[in-house]
């Protein structure tokens, strides 16, 4: 097997021929946490049914650890959290994972010391004897983490899995992913809540229309744009036309005769020149700070590029 978990071939699923996602090419490394990222409707979750054999795939193929997606064999080593899943609400969390782990082919002893571990794992100990019913969202949220871990996965997919959370919550299960991250196991994140998945994923990939846009360790892909921001004394009015690299420049604070600036750069590497062409235009420069960009700027950058693509394309169609 490759160092792959996940790897995709042209998949599509699409509902008579519109919608769903199109023509998906993607690996995703072992041990990483990968970010699915799309707005509303991007086709994420068709994606990820696709993954787990719940809808067949129009065209392409793909592999799950291994192993053609649609046979039991991708599945095995798979945990799965449903975005908002409703669970029979009259049992309690501890028949709930009872049955997940029956399901799963444990045995009664290996139930009983794994249901222990992941109650524990979810923050759901003291409360697992009582009915779902009685539960908060982020309660369920938890008991159906716990459904997910049960089988001691290689590959987890969760939809959504804070949404229901509080802060503190949250952060226990940020904390929870890294924690599986580092017991080598592969975390696919479906979410809408970008300032988290920044902290906790290292590879995305962003859907757009059906169509994957890009995909990679995010890190890298914020390198598209480099942005700089810089504290000039003296600087002349037009400094920034005279520097054909900066194509866009954003005034942030005027102090005490101090200018400071937001400047977006062409192309990574330009900092020498850009320092170069200002002092050369008499300007002081008294500080640059790279400016780190967030995952929803690099998510924002992509999409818009798409949808530029997308509208030169549609006007020559057009012409
Ligand atoms: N069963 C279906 N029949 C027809 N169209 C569908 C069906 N399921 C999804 N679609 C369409 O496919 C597209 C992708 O939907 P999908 O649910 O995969 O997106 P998503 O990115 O998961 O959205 P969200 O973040 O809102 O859950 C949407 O345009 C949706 O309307």
């Amino acid at each position: 097997m490759s160092g792959n978990v996940i790897e995709t071939w042209g998949l599509s699923k699409q509902y008579d021929g519109k919608g769903g996602c199109k023509e998906i090419t993607l690996q995703v490394p072992r041990g990483t946490v990968f970010g699915f990222l799309g707005q509303n409707g991007a086709g994420k979750s068709t994606f990820v049914r696709t993954m787990l054999g719940l809808l067949h795939p129009t065209e392409g193929k793909a592999t799950m650890l291994g192993q053609p997606i649609g046979t039991e064999a991708s599945r095995r080593k798979v945990g799965y959290l449903p975005e908002l899943f409703r669970y029979p609400d009259w049992l309690t969390g501890r028949q709930l994972l009872e049955h997940h782990g029956e399901i799963c082919g444990l045995t009664r002893s290996e139930r009983k010391r794994i249901i222990h571990e992941v109650v524990e794992r979810v923050g759901l100990s003291g409360r697992v004897d009582e009915r779902i019913r009685g539960y908060s969202k982020g309660m369920q949220q938890r008991i159906g983490l716990a459904c997910a871990l049960l089988s001691d996965p290689d590959l987890i997919f969760l939809d959504e899995p804070t949404s229901a959370l509080d802060p503190i919550g949250r952060k226990e299960v940020r904390e929870l992913i890294a924690q599986l991250r580092d017991q080598g196991k592969t975390i696919f994140l479906n979410s809408h809540l970008l300032s988290e998945m920044e902290t906790v994923c290292d590879h995305v990939g962003i859907i757009h229309r059906s169509e994957l846009v890009v995909h990679g360790e995010w890190r890298k892909l914020s390198a598209v744009k480099p942005q700089i921001e810089i504290t000039l004394e003296q600087a002349s009015q037009n400094w920034h036309e005279l520097l054909p690299f900066v194509t866009e420049n954003r005034l942030l604070r005027d102090v005490e005769g101090q200018t400071t600036w937001l400047v977006t750069l062409d192309r990574d590497g330009r900092v020498p020149a850009l320092l170069e062409g200002l002092i050369a235009s008499g300007a002081a420069v008294h500080e640059v700070v790279r400016k780190q960009q967030s995952l929803e700027d690099v998510f924002l950058y992509w999409v818009q590029q798409k949808e530029r693509e997308a509208h030169v394309a549609n006007h020559q169609n057009h012409v």
